[in-house]
């Protein structure tokens, strides 16, 4: 029989959870209202240098996935409004045609264009990513806005829990399947992963896709992917770094879109009226994306045009690079893609 007592998860091992569950929830939402609101962007505003948004992007390969709404769709506007070429990659073809037709209309730029792609399907992932690295263009600006948060344990085609393959399997695989692209634009080459400041209450787990707790729970899965992509752009910069490749991660703060009003309605209800909208949520996207690498602290989190901490204080989400190493390793198995790693 096993005993309760020395295992890992104990009676003052669970109360001890607890209890750091609920100081997270509770600090961080107190954060979160203080910074993360409409009236914080327009505070945080006032420091910006509005020139620095001016830059003619004539030239520059823009990537932006989930694009056909919400942050991505402001963040591919933005971008075409400056000239770059842009691909949108979205799932459903007609909502995409749709968004591509409306970014030409507003910004006169016959340069932005659709690809389908489900980035929960690591096949459509690795199909897209041939396509472009075939074509031998560079790539300048690849942004990882696709985002998913399922309340529900559902499983992708792939059989990866469904945020995870989202928000972690998709943009490993389609950030290591372009790199050479990305490497073909050194010095300019950037990867923008939009994460959320809702990791800030999750440790790095080793628990990836959520298979070891009794009950699922999304939003917590969802905000362990984000604190995920935080650590992998970590990893990124250490192994692609000194090629020329910048690895971004950002916080577009609390923003009135559909995945927060359609997945989060309580939390949406609470907070409706101080939320920012998209385009205040896509500006430290397309400020980074402007922005030479040289200028940028490669692996750091963004917040408002500056850099953030990564972890607040008390909040014991600290982790060493052996945790991410190991991390990285599962992910690239789990994608069927740890050649590309072993091969740099
Ligand atoms: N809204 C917020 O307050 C907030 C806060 C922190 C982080 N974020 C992040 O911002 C990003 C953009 O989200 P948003 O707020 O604009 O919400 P949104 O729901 O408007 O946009 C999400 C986009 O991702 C796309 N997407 C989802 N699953 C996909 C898949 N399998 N393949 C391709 N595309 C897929 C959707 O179609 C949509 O275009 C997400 O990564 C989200 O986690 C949002």
């Amino acid at each position: 029989m096993r005993s309760r007592v020395g295992s890992s998860k104990s009676w003052p091992g669970w109360s001890l959870l607890f209890v750091m569950k609920a100081y997270r929830g509770i600090t961080f939402f107190t954060y979160g209202y203080l910074n993360f609101t409409r009236s914080a962007f327009l505070k945080h505003a006032k420091g910006f240098q509005e020139k620095e948004m001016e830059v003619d992007m004539t030239g520059r390969r823009c990537v932006v996935t989930g694009s056909n709404q919400g942050i991505g769709f402001a963040s591919a506007e933005a971008l075409a409004a400056r000239g770059a070429t842009v691909y949108l990659l979205c799932r459903n073809k007609e909502r995409g045609e749709k968004a591509v037709e409306n970014i030409r209309t507003k910004t006169g730029n016959p340069n932005v264009s659709l690809e389908v792609c489900d980035m929960s399907s690591l096949q459509q992932v690795k199909e897209f990513a041939t396509r472009y690295t075939s074509s031998e263009q560079p790539l300048h600006v690849l942004v990882n806005n696709a985002g998913a948060a399922e309340n529900d344990r559902i499983l992708s085609v792939d059989g990866l829990e469904k945020n995870f393959a989202v928000n972690v399997a998709g943009v490993y695989a389609i950030t290591e399947l372009l790199m050479p692209a990305l490497e073909r634009a050194s010095p300019d080459g950037r990867v923008i992963t939009v994460s959320s400041g809702g990791m800030y209450a999750a440790p790095l787990t080793e628990d990836l896709q959520y298979e070891h707790e009794k009950k699922f729970d999304g939003m917590l899965a969802y905000a362990n992917n984000k604190r995920v992509q935080v650590a992998l752009a970590e990893h990124w910069t250490e192994v692609y770094g000194p090629k020329g490749v910048g690895f971004y991660t950002m916080h577009p703060g609390w923003v009135d879109t559909e995945i927060i009003k359609r997945n989060m309605p309580s939390f949406y209800s609470t907070v409706q009226t101080s939320l920012r909208s998209s385009d205040q949520g896509a500006d430290t996207i397309v400020w980074l994306a402007l922005q030479p690498n040289s200028s940028l602290q490669n692996g750091a989190f963004y917040f408002d045009r500056a850099v953030a901490p990564k972890h607040l204080q008390g909040f014991r989400t600290e982790y060493t690079n052996e945790k991410v190493s190991a991390l990285v390793s599962k992910i690239g198995s789990l994608c069927g893609l740890n050649h590309i790693s072993k091969s740099q």
